[in-house]
């Protein structure tokens, strides 16, 4: 298992390159690619790829479990499943370096404590700005909040569009890949498990 998969926050990595390798990097892959990295069109390329990946990897410079720590007790009893749905999902594959593009479902079930509901889609936020397997992905959102908050369960699911089957490889547009974590109750209990997907609209 690799040190980001393990714990919530990858390793720092060894000897992290400057900003000036990353954008010599891309112009590299510019000429590579077959085309003048100092045309006028191109000239600003390297600086503005390197800050769009920026972007799109940075879940590394987040901690899931502190995000969640911010919990409050004032809930008046309240123990049914909370659900976030249709959290919009942007992460990058591990394999292609292509865009993954989908939506996920958080649901938990509050064990005395509950969380601001913005920080779960900061949890999917934070896991998913990083390069992943959607599998992966899925289990550390879950498993992330399981042991913050240790509720009574916890469901997530994830349903995304690898554009690696879908704008090269394969060639599979509309395909999508689900896959889900379920813990706790969520796994154990079906007919909670039913209550879930009922109301997700899932058969
Ligand atoms: N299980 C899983 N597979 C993924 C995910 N993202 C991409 N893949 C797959 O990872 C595999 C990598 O396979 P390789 O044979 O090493 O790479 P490739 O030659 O580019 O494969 P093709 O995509 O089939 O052209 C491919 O089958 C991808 O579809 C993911 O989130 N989960
Ligand atoms: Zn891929």
């Amino acid at each position: 298992m690799s040190a980001a998969a393990g714990s919530s926050v990858a390793a720092a990595p060894q000897g992290r390159p400057s900003r000036a390798e990353a954008e010599a990097a891309v112009r590299v892959l510019l000429r590579w690619a077959g085309d003048d990295p100092d045309r006028e069109g191109l000239r600003d390329t390297p600086a503005r790829a390197v800050r769009a990946y920026e972007e799109w990897f940075a879940g590394y410079r987040d901690d899931p479990e502190e995000i969640l720590r911010r919990t409050f007790a004032e809930v008046d009893g309240y123990d049914e499943m909370v659900l976030l749905r249709d959290i919009r999902l942007e992460s990058v594959c591990e394999h292609h370096m292509a865009p993954i593009i989908g939506s996920a479902h958080v649901a938990y079930l509050p064990e005395r404590r509950v969380v601001g509901i913005s920080k779960l889609a900061r949890v999917v936020e934070a896991f998913a700005r990083r390069l992943q397997i959607q599998e992966r992905m899925t289990v550390q959102i879950a498993d992330a909040i399981d042991r913050v908050l240790q509720p009574r369960g916890v469901a997530v699911l994830v349903r995304a569009e690898h554009q690696c089957m879908t704008t090269r490889g394969v060639h599979k547009p509309g395909v999508a890949l689900i896959t889900s974590r379920m813990t706790g109750a969520f796994r154990d209990d079906p007919a909670l498990r039913a209550e879930l997907m009922a109301v997700l609209g899932c058969r």
